[in-house]
């Protein structure tokens, strides 16, 4: 009896998920896995399964990928000092092969193996195979308005959603680095969550889901009961002046925000190392992380 009964909750679970798994059929879901979910492979696994039902169910997910925790590891052990500029990696040329391998040759293979180890179909697209994003140098200016040097940081100014759409629509899940060309064929160091939303805006994403080592927005980050589950973006500028959002969080929530902006339906902060986090997110009526709509 407790076997059938254990049947019959699994088959409703299948029910409960039927009615999203239709209202999302062809729509695309922009994750982005971080460097901090990125350091355990068993966050990646998991994460990676639930991508990989994802497109199988009908839905087009597509991963943008960072890997900054790697790449500062690669600098080290290169002897380069990683420094960081408003957020940003201090770039030069030496420090951009290290991010390109890292991030393109490492991180972004080791993805599409896995999700073909796993059974599902995935092509990286990058700068060695097929480029994608297209940027430009980013300037920031200081508080004096000069002009700040980050090297070869660059912004996503294009994306070319063409070869997206059709690697979705040949059943596979393309997977990005954060890495951009400028219109001379030279790569950009590119922020991972910006890059994420610049793709997302470009698709009209259903979706953007940031995939990281938090459960999600904390009011008091002290006290895990502080969780929000629901937030709208006004709010959200609020949560950034009085200093609740900071550090790792703030690129996500400006991303979040521009890509909400461009018509991005919802954006999702999600614990990569809850087994499972994506789907749960999506398809069970009441999610696990933040969700931030406009
Ligand atoms: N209000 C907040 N709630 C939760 N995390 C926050 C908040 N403000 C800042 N953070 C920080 O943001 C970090 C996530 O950003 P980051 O480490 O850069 O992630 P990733 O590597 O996935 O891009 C969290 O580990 C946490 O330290
Ligand atoms: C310009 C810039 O800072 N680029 C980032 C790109 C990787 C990234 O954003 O990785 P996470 O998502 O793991 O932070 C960097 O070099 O670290």
């Amino acid at each position: 009896m407790a076997a059938v009964d254990e049947a019959i909750r699994k088959a409703k679970i299948l029910v409960e998920a039927l009615g999203w798994i239709r209202q999302f059929r062809d729509r695309y879901v922009v994750i982005k896995l971080g460097g901090s979910a990125l350091d355990d492979p068993d966050s990646v696994r998991n994460c990676l399964s639930d991508v990989i039902f994802m497109e199988a169910v009908g839905m087009r997910p597509i991963l943008v990928h960072g890997g900054g925790k790697a790449i500062s590891r690669a600098m080290e052990s290169a002897g380069i000092q990683p420094r960081f500029v408003h957020g940003r990696r201090y770039t030069d040329d030496e420090t951009l092969e290290i991010v390109g391998r890292v991030l393109a040759e490492e991180i972004c293979e080791s993805l599409v193996d896995e999700i073909r180890r796993q059974g599902g179909q995935a092509v990286g697209l990058n700068f060695r195979s097929q480029n994608v994003l297209e940027g430009e140098r980013l300037t920031l200016a200081g508080d004096a308005g000069e002009q700040i040097d980050l090297g070869r940081v660059g912004e996503v100014v294009n994306v070319r959603r063409e070869i997206l759409e059709a690697t979705c629509r040949s059943g596979s899940i393309p997977v990005l680095p954060s890495i951009a060309l400028d219109s001379d064929g030279g790569k950009l160091n590119v922020n991972a969550d910006t890059a994420a939303a610049a793709v997302a805006r470009a698709l009209r994403a259903e979706k953007l889901m940031f995939l990281s080592d938090v459960p999600g927005i904390f009011r008091d980050r002290t006290d895990p009961s502080t969780l929000i589950s629901h937030l709208q973006s006004d709010r959200v500028r609020a949560l950034i002046e009085d200093g609740t959002i900071d550090t790792g969080m703030l690129p996500k929530v400006d991303a979040a925000l521009d890509a909400l902006d461009a018509g991005v339906r919802k954006i999702h902060i999600v614990d990569a190392r809850v087994p499972h986090s994506i789907l749960l997110e999506i398809y069970s009526d009441k999610g696990i992380g933040t969700e931030i709509v406009r």
